[in-house]
């Protein structure tokens, strides 16, 4: 680890990786720092990923590909399911991955490209001067250090710190911060081929409980709760244990985690001087699926692009750095970050009688037929009765 680089990266998550690997790629020096011992451990995930969107980023291998999903499925309160085997652009559905090995070969990627990688090296505090960030002071093994740099990238993950302490907004409303329980467990029968979400109050109140299949009769069986209706005061892990008590018995638990997901607005401005946030830093997770792996190796990607351009022509001030903000913000993913923000507020205040009336009708339909506005005319007719949040829902996705 040098004390002067062009690039300095902070937290070796998928955001981080990516932002490394293009930023050495086009010949800045660059370092990449990691709180923890080691790159992908412990990770919060469930690890599901599109196919398409994965592979816009890397070439998928079956050393850190867990399993492969023919289909999502939502299964509301009553038990009606509703297939989705396709994507929009009609892919098929995804993977399951390892991240702990997917995100050490990023993070191997971005070193191969010529990033220097050191763990065990927390930032602590951004190094400003009139207003800018400079860098990060560290500490690496316990030592303090000072690691200067043109532009600081932030990929720390939800916690955000670097970007508050450098003067940015973090905040997560409460009620946006999703909070997420979830086992490892084995020895479960399973529809292998298939990610599940159960939805309903009673299951996960605003959020959903998901099994995502990991290999022969083994699952990542997670929940995620936003929790305005939990008000019996229990928490993710309750919901959980509650689930697999029912519904796996006799399933074994290998590992368990626990993490926040916010499924709040990505942040009001995702540059300052000298600084870009990226990933789950800069609050690009979708609020609907809590995906966030491939939202954050596009921002470390566009965030270093963006950044080496910038040193090229020496100003990385915040207006220099702007580009990074408005152009994601005008992106397919930024798009969409914004509607589904808007289609889960609406999916949250749905009660479990209702989730069931759409599941029954959807089940009915052959979804490839229509488009979503047609799907959404269809579904009044079915369902008079909830005219007024149909056309909610209309005038979001439409
Ligand atoms: C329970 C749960 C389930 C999820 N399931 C899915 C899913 O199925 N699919 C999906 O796409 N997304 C999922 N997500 C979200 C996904 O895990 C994240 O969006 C993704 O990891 C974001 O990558 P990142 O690089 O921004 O942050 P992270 O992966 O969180 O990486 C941040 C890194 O920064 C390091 N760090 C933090 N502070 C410092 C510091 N001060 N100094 C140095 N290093 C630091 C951390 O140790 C960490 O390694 C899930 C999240 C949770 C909590």
């Amino acid at each position: 680890m040098k004390s002067n680089y062009d690039i300095l990266v902070i937290g070796g998550g998928p955001a981080g990786a990516l932002a490394a690997k293009t930023a050495a790629e086009a010949g800045n020096s660059v370092c990449i720092i990691e709180k923890r011992p080691a790159i992908g451990t412990p990770v919060r995930c469930a690890e599901g990923i599109g196919k398409e969107l994965l592979k816009e980023y890397i070439k998928p291998d079956p050393r850190w590909i867990s399993a492969e999903i023919e289909r999502a499925r939502l299964i509301a309160p009553n038990g009606t399911s509703v297939s989705l085997e396709q994507d929009r652009a009609g892919n098929e559905v995804g993977y399951v991955l390892d991240r702990k090995v997917f995100d050490r070969e990023l993070v191997w990627q971005a070193a191969e490209a010529g990033a220097d990688v050191v763990v065990k090296t927390r930032a602590i505090a951004p190094i400003m001067e009139n207003g800018a960030v400079r860098g990060a002071k560290v500490l690496s093994a316990g030592m303090p250090a000072d690691i200067r740099a043109e532009v600081v990238l932030a990929a720390d993950g939800t916690e955000a710190q670097f970007a508050r302490w450098a003067g940015l907004d973090t905040t997560v409303p409460l009620r946006e911060m999703m909070s997420c329980a979830q086992y490892l467990m084995t020895d479960i029968d399973i529809d292998a081929g298939s990610t599940d979400f159960y939805l309903g109050n009673e299951i996960a109140p605003e959020g959903y409980l998901w099994v995502f299949p990991k290999g022969d009769r083994t699952a990542n069986v997670g929940i995620g709760i936003t929790g305005r209706k939990s008000r019996d005061g229990s928490r993710a892990k309750d919901y959980l244990d509650r689930f697999v008590a029912k519904n796996f018995p006799d399933g074994k638990t290998i590992e368990a985690i626990a993490g926040g997901v916010p499924v709040c607005r990505p942040l009001a401005c995702t540059v300052a001087d000298g600084l870009m946030v990226i990933g789950d830093a800069a609050r690009v997770v979708d609020p609907i699926t809590g995906g966030g792996i491939g939202n954050a190796m596009y921002t470390g990607r566009l965030a270093a692009q963006v950044a080496s351009r910038c040193i090229e022509r020496g100003n990385c001030s915040k207006e220099a750095l702007m580009p990074y903000d408005t152009e994601w913000r005008a992106s397919r993913m930024g798009t969409i970050l914004e509607r589904n923000y808007k289609v889960k507020e609406y999916f949250i205040t749905l009660d479990d009688a209702k989730l069931n009336t759409l599941a029954d009708s959807i089940a009915s339909i052959s979804l490839k037929e229509f488009s979503v506005s047609a799907l959404i005319k269809e579904l009044i007719k079915r369902n008079p009765k909830m005219l007024l949040e149909l056309k909610a829902l209309r005038d979001t996705l439409v």
